[in-house]
């Protein structure tokens, strides 16, 4: 078991572990894991993220929460699997690859020149203001900067650096344009750039530098 001290919890290893290096050396990409309804169980985890994020519940239903919350976490714990083959992030069908960590985008043209994709920050995106989080735009463009280094490299890439401009405000619950692209492959190297506009609008440039590993490498 790999288990985390804080909190308590606990993974499953996987004795016929396929990483070698990279994020995973053998893409086990199925559509398969976790049924046809996956999506819909994604989508109703972040429109709990959204709902709690601007509950103001009383004290006596913060109670109630709590239980019900709990008796979704037990059984939760009770289908837990290695990241190498846990749905989220290797379900290819579903926004994002099915993982309810990233920001929901769903990927129009990917390819040499790049990778375009609709993104929407959800209402728990929330920065201040009505406005995204910082943070988020940045895993937006490190998740689809990443894949755009990958697709160019043709291989698993690590972020170096990554480095966000804010150019104007990053609304939630709007679908957002984000293009990422290798402007330069040098070697292992692949410099990244990228934009996110609302319609004609730019809210945020990218400028990166993703490494391609090496065989092993972790
Ligand atoms: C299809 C699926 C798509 C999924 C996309 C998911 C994307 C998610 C991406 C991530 O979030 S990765 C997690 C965040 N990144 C890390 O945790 C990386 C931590 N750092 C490392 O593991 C290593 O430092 C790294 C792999 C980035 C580089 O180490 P290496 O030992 O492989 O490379 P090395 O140090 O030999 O440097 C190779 C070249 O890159 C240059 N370099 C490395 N780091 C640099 C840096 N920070 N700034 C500028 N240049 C840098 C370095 O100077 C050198 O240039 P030259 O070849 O010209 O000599």
């Amino acid at each position: 078991m790999t288990s985390s001290p804080e909190s308590g919890w606990a993974v499953p290893a996987d004795a016929d572990s396929p990483h070698e290096g990279g994020f995973r050396a053998r893409m086990d990409i199925t559509t398969d894991r976790g049924g046809p309804r996956y999506g819909e169980f994604s989508e109703e985890i972040r429109r709990l993220m959204d709902l709690a994020r601007y509950a103001c519940p009383t004290p006596e239903i913060t109670d109630e929460l709590i239980d019900q919350v709990r008796a979704l976490n037990k059984r939760l714990e009770d289908v837990q699997i290695d990241e190498w083959r846990s749905p989220a992030g290797t379900r290819i069908d579903l926004p994002a690859r099915g993982n309810i960590t990233l920001p929901p985008y769903e990927i129009s043209e990917g390819g040499p020149d790049g990778v375009v994709a609709s993104v929407t920050f959800r209402p728990f995106h929330l920065g201040g203001n009505d406005a995204a989080h910082g943070g988020h735009v940045a895993v937006a463009f490190d998740d689809l900067g990443g894949m755009a280094s990958a697709l160019a490299v043709q291989g698993i890439t690590r972020t170096a650096y990554l480095t966000v401009s804010y150019r104007s405000l990053t609304p939630l619950r709007t679908p957002l344009r984000m293009h990422t692209w290798v402007e330069n492959l040098d070697g292992r190297k692949a410099f990244v750039k990228g934009t996110l506009h609302d319609g004609d609008r730019l809210c945020a440039d990218l400028d990166a530098l993703f490494i391609a590993l090496k065989p092993g490498q972790p």
